[in-house]
């Protein structure tokens, strides 16, 4: 049997429409306008790609965007001081540092510096900690996404073995933290877990993140198994062109019970978790709850 394919697309674009509608009554019930500022060291191309329609993304639900490009060999003075302008102005309400920085630049210190209550990516130590021991916090949106993917298909997740394979500040631990929070009894897996494969066949919840292209083969997943593929890797195909695959290999598809696809699956759910994060931002720095819409 051919596993249900967890359409992220679709579901991004439901998750846009209903952010477009919080926005239009922030606006009329209170003026207020989110604001999104997107800094960009560099030049890398995927990057550049992701960072544009970041911005379309955000003015299409009718939210402010504001982006910055600055040369690769910025320094770090340069970018904390860009960043204390962003965290002062009032227009801006959530504040994104487009990830891989160059390597002259110190990642954690740059996160460090953004104010937690902007910090829509949830990487700030602040959040982290937050999400760990249960307050309200930023949450990081590629695992946001995944949660709702996951209760949308599943609805409660309780007692589910949920298996998390990465252990990437980024997606790995505040997934697992999120499982947990979720009631599944949940194994964080990495490149130096023994067996991963036994271990990976025990989740009836399996969420790839580990960043290699086909990883994942049939024989780690349990029959009937519902897996998130977070692997956005580029290859070349047969004939040269790039192309997007996950971390699953195509044949996952015929032993889980249902799966996301990539592309199509939690890549779009990403960027609408970003712009569902400045509104949540907006909101708790207005001091307003998020609108009910
Ligand atoms: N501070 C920071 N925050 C991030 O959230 C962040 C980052 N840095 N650096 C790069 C990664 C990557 N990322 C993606 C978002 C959407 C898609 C996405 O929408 N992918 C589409 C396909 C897009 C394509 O064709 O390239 C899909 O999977 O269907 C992919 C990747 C966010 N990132």
């Amino acid at each position: 049997m051919a596993a249900i394919l967890l359409d992220g697309r679709a579901h991004a674009s439901r998750l846009r429409d209903r952010i477009a509608r919080q926005v239009t009554a922030l606006a009329d019930g209170h003026g207020i306008a989110p604001g999104l500022a997107v800094v960009l060291v560099g030049e890398d191309p995927a990057s550049q790609v992701y960072v544009h329609s970041k911005g379309r993304l955000t003015r299409e639900v009718g939210m402010r965007s504001f982006q910055h490009r600055l040369p690769a060999d910025t320094d770090s003075h340069t970018l904390l001081n860009l960043i204390a302008s962003l965290n002062a102005d009032p227009d801006v309400h959530g504040i994104l540092v487009q990830l891989p920085l160059p390597s002259h630049l110190d990642a954690a210190a740059i996160i460090d510096a953004i104010d937690p209550a902007k910090d829509v990516d949830g990487f700030h130590v602040q959040n982290a900690g937050r999400l760990a021991v249960g307050l309200d916090a930023m949450v990081p949106c590629t695992p946001l996404g995944c949660m709702m993917i996951l209760r949308d298909h599943l609805g409660s997740l309780a007692g589910a073995n949920a298996v998390v394979l990465g252990r990437s500040n980024i997606v790995g631990k505040p997934m697992a933290q999120l499982l947990l929070a979720a009631d599944c009894t949940v194994t964080t897996a990495h490149s130096r877990t023994r067996d991963i494969a036994d271990i990976a066949r025990q989740a009836d919840i399996l969420v790839a993140a580990i960043g290699r292209p086909g990883i994942v083969t049939a024989d780690w997943i349990k029959p009937g198994a519902t897996v998130i593929d977070v692997g956005i890797n580029r290859i070349s195909d047969d004939e040269g062109k790039t192309v997007l695959v996950g971390d699953c290999a195509p044949e996952c598809a015929s032993v889980a019970g249902a799966i996301t696809p990539v592309p199509g699956g939690v890549g779009p759910m990403t960027i609408a978790c970003l712009l569902q994060n400045t509104v949540t931002a907006c909101c708790r720095i207005a001091g307003i709850p998020v609108p009910a819409v």
